[in-house]
């Protein structure tokens, strides 16, 4: 049978095509500087990698154009390689409905130039189709097959390997010694991982070899050929140095191989077009027994990571390092990670930014928790869901970077949100609190504790709806703080609260001390001190219950209690020296002392006014008056009762927080200092004495009275004046006229208002006779009376002159 490859055109007329829109590239060669992309977008295909080894930056794009990039896992990579011109490219458009140029059927040149790849016809299979090996054009070149080979192996699944029938068995011809390049680079791959540990070899890392043998006769039965050809990479296998910890293993540990065979194109047509549509079915149908593409094949690249990640490959190939397929997943998914972890955290970081504002200017946020929660859940799901199909490891440290990054964002919110809820929680408190304080009838610990309770449950709801699930934050360090502020803005409030309460308590001890005070101090008896510390003892006593009860509802420490009650003991006995101070002022005491003396000197012992007669004795009584007086002011002078169980003592230092000026409580005992006792004693004689001569007087006001009888005389001696009136014609003309004139006035109604003048006139009149007689008739008395006072008490003549003068 004649060779296929005999009768094969060297050129096909799609190269012409092509090679005439690409006129520098006839001979295969790109201009430089265009990268050599091909891209033929009509027929959906792309070259990947030029014939001067240079991948195409637009793998990505022409991915996303065959609308895979969202394809995640759900895709397959399929390459093929095998001598040039042996049928792959047509094999491959009739199994994949691929569109790659195939070779003229009357030259025989190369066609495929590079690496080629082209979505599969409504499958999500990519497929690349690979320059064939022993390429004439290339000479001894064979850099170019080891790299495509290479290359082919680290990106696809499944392995093409596309032999004649006739080639089986030969060592060139079959690509064996490409085979055996493959298997050692597969093992340099997978070397490096054995040596980091990993010693279970990734089920991601196998590969299947599918050996699809041409021109098939069925001379020679498939299993025969498969026999040789398995024979034949065991012994390749054998002759593979291998590094030492990978001596043992087999083949089989890191390929399937997998063979088929298809009858000749041309002589066979109708059959191979059949067999065609079997293998392919193998490729299509998931249920198929035969189907290829196991899910162990796949390298799990997302498929949106495909070109940066065959670029890697490329790259590593290119530059002759040791291909690790790991690290290439591990920098494709570093690389597409941060990508997706900075598109994620961009969107994150501006619904962030809408918060940050009132949180920073002191408000609480409603619902911020659940706007934080949600943000991060976003993000993180948009992550996950881009990110999550690439290498684990790195998707997973990648995801840790980004949980930190968006804490980092959301803590400051948080802890604002708290310090927010801190600071309205004490505002709400307060408020509370000072509501519930109004009036009379509180009690005090009650409302503080249900301020306290709400306050408390306020901040704990608002700061567990802050939290964010997964994170270490805690808000109890706050609610303490908190705790510490509301019990000392409860402190203060009860200090507050207990001196309103002890000044109203004053308030009532002055109420009712008032009155009974006054009235003791009013009857000026030995025993005054005793009823006034009597009414005060009682009274305190009181306002000492009434604070006890009270502070039981305040919580007051027994510390709180003694303070307040010293306190309140204090003040009520301030409040009685005030009292006592009132009624002990100048004039107050020296009207004491006055009616006191007056009860004595000038009413009788039966209550009745004393009109002296110059007979009385005056100045017994006087003496004895004012010596009973006098007595009363060291009465008043210190606070002394008889009855020593009365005596009230209360200690001198400042014993309490709410007054603390200095206090020293024997001198409050003391009412008048001996000045001031001597200064009243002063002024009460002064008093007294203007009441001796009064008295005095009063006996001299009754013998300066005119007596009856110089009526009589008067009469007698105007008899002759009268006489002359009544016949002296003119004298009697005016007494008609005074008369007519009377009548008139009487007739006019006059009589009153004369009547008044004439009487004010008339009492001026006499007031001044009087007093012209009184100093006619009072000298000699005055004298005698200054006299007689003398031996009584002799510094006082100036001023019973004094007081003369003044009345
Ligand atoms: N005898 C025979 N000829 C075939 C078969 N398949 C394809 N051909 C022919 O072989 C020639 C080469 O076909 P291609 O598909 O271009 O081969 P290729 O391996 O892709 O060639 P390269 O472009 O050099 O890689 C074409 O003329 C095909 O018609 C086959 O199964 N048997």
């Amino acid at each position: 049978m004649a060779s296929p490859v005999g009768s094969m055109p060297p050129t096909s007329p799609n190269a012409v095509a092509f090679a005439a829109t690409q006129a520098p590239m006839a001979n295969g060669h790109l201009p430089n500087g265009t990268h050599g992309r091909r891209i033929d977008s009509s027929t959906e295909r792309i070259q990947i990698v030029n014939d001067e080894k240079q991948f195409t930056p637009d793998l990505g794009a022409q991915i996303g154009r065959w609308g895979l990039r969202d394809a995640g896992f759900g895709y397959n990579i399929v390459a093929v390689f095998g001598s040039q011109s042996t049928g792959k490219s047509t094999l491959l458009n009739r199994l994949f409905g691929t569109t790659f140029d195939v070779m003229d059927e009357t030259r025989r040149q190369q066609t495929t130039k590079g690496i080629w790849m082209c979505r599969g016809k409504e499958m999500n299979v990519m497929v690349m189709d690979v320059e064939g090996t022993d390429g004439r054009e290339r000479g001894e070149d064979q850099d170019f097959e080891r790299k495509s080979a290479l290359f082919s192996l680290a990106s696809s699944e499944i392995l093409i390997v596309n032999l004649w029938e006739h080639q089986v068995g030969l060592y060139q011809g079959a690509n064996m010694g490409l085979l055996k390049t493959v298997f050692e680079v597969n093992l340099g791959l997978f070397g490096r991982q054995a040596q980091n540990g990993i010693s279970t070899i990734s089920t991601h890392s196998r590969t299947l070899l599918l050996f699809v043998i041409r021109d098939h006769i069925g001379q020679t039965p498939l299993a025969n050929l498969q026999a040789t050809l398995t024979a034949d990479l065991n012994r390749i296998w054998e002759s593979l140095s291998k590094p030492t910890e990978l001596r043992d293993r087999q083949l089989s540990d890191y390929f399937d191989l997998a063979f088929t065979a298809l009858p000749h194109k041309i002589l066979s047509a109708d059959k191979f077009e059949s067999e065609v549509l079997n293998l392919r079915t193998r490729f299509v149908d998931k249920t198929s027994e035969g189907y290829l593409f196991k899910p162990a094949y796949h390298k799990r690249i997302p498929a949106d990571g495909v070109a940066f990640y065959m670029e890697g490959i490329w790259e590593q190939v290119q530059t002759n390092k040791d291909l690790d397929l790991p690290t290439q997943q591990e920098l494709l998914a570093q690389f597409r990670c941060d990508e997706i972890s900075a598109v994620a955290l961009s969107e994150f970081h501006e619904q962030a930014k809408s918060q940050k504002r009132p949180v920073e200017s002191g408000r609480v946020v409603e619902g911020l928790g659940a706007l934080m929660r949600n943000w991060r859940t976003d993000a993180l799901t948009r992550y996950d869901r881009d990110a999550s199909r690439y290498h684990q490891g790195v998707y997973g440290r990648k995801r840790t970077d980004l949980i930190t990054a968006l804490d980092a964002t959301l803590s400051p919110l948080f802890l604002g949100q708290l310090k927010n809820l801190h600071k309205s929680c004490l505002v709400t408190f307060k408020k509370t609190m000072l509501d519930g304080l109004r009036g009379e009838t509180y009690s005090f610990a009650d409302v503080v504790s249900k301020a306290r309770d709400e306050c408390e449950q306020t901040f704990s709801e608002g700061a567990k709806e802050a939290l964010v699930d997964d994170t270490e934050w805690s808000w109890e360090d706050e609610l303490e703080s908190l705790k510490e502020e509301v019990q000392a803005v409860a402190d203060q409030c009860r200090k507050d609260e207990t001196k309103k309460m002890i000044n109203l308590i004053e308030r009532n001890f002055k109420k009712h001390i008032s009155e009974p005070v006054e009235l003791h101090l009013n009857k000026a008896t030995v025993e005054m001190w005793d009823g006034v510390l009597r009414t005060f003892k009682v009274t305190l006593d009181k306002a000492e219950s009434t604070y006890s009860i009270k502070a039981k509802s305040f919580n007051c420490t027994d510390e709180e209690n003694t303070s307040s009650l010293a306190a309140l003991r204090k003040r009520a006995w301030l409040a009685l020296r005030a009292k006592i101070d009132e009624q002990t002022a100048d004039p107050v005491i020296l009207g004491k002392l006055r009616g006191h003396f007056e009860e004595r000197f000038r009413y009788d012992e039966q209550g009745v006014p004393r009109v002296w007669k110059p007979t009385d004795d005056i100045d017994g009584a006087f003496k004895k008056a004012k010596d009973e007086t006098l007595e009363l002011v060291p009465l008043y002078s210190k606070i002394s009762p008889v009855d020593s169980a009365l005596e009230y003592s209360l200690p001198s230092e400042a014993t309490d927080s709410i007054n603390t000026e200095d206090f020293d409580f024997p001198s409050t005992l003391v009412v008048f200092s001996e000045t001031k006792t001597m200064e009243l004693t002063n002024k009460f004689r002064r008093d007294a004495d203007a009441y001796y001569v009064e008295a005095k007087r009063s006996t001299v006001s009754s013998v300066a009275q005119i007596p009856y009888w110089m009526y009589g005389v008067l009469v007698v001696l105007g008899w002759n004046e009268a006489m002359t009136v009544l016949f002296n014609p003119m004298y009697f003309a005016f007494l008609l006229i005074a008369m007519a004139s009377a009548y008139a006035i009487i007739q006019l109604g006059l009589v009153g208002p004369l009547f008044q003048v004439s009487r004010t006139v008339g009492n001026e009149l006499q007031r001044q006779a009087a007093n012209r007689l009184r100093e006619h008739f009072s000298e000699p008395v005055l004298a005698e009376a200054i006299r007689a006072s003398s031996g009584n008490d002799d510094g006082d003549h100036d001023n019973v002159r004094q007081e003369m003068r003044t009345r």
